[in-house]
């Protein structure tokens, strides 16, 4: 890499840090509804709800066809990313409720 590119990717690199500053931020806060979520759900079925997942992943698909980010990429993204907050909103879920039996 020339010098210059070696500043170039530096620049891109700062951009992306402060980026995701703002992403965590969000994601916190998406965090806190999730939390919610699970403390007012009947089972763990509700708290997996497939469904709202299909849905989430159309539409953030469609947002990312309007914006022009790629699909792929946000559905592989929201996928992992729904994947963890279901694992925390079980947890939420769970000790909301330690009577209820774990599913398989
Ligand atoms: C937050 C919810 O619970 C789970 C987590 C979801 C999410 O992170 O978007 C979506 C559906 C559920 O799997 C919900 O039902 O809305």
């Amino acid at each position: 890499m020339s010098a210059e590119q070696v500043a170039d990717l530096a620049e891109i690199r700062a951009r992306i840090d402060l980026l995701d500053r703002e992403v965590v931020r969000l994601l916190g806060e998406r965090e806190t509804l999730v939390r919610q979520a699970g403390r007012l759900k009947s089972d763990d079925a509700a708290v997996r709800a497939p469904d709202r997942v299909a849905q989430v992943i159309a539409r953030v698909r469609a947002v990312a066809e309007e914006v022009g980010a790629s699909p792929e990429v946000v559905e592989r993204t929201y996928r992992a990313m729904i994947g963890a907050f279901i694992d925390l909103e079980l947890a939420v879920h769970r000790a909301a409720d330690p009577s209820a039996p774990p599913s398989p």
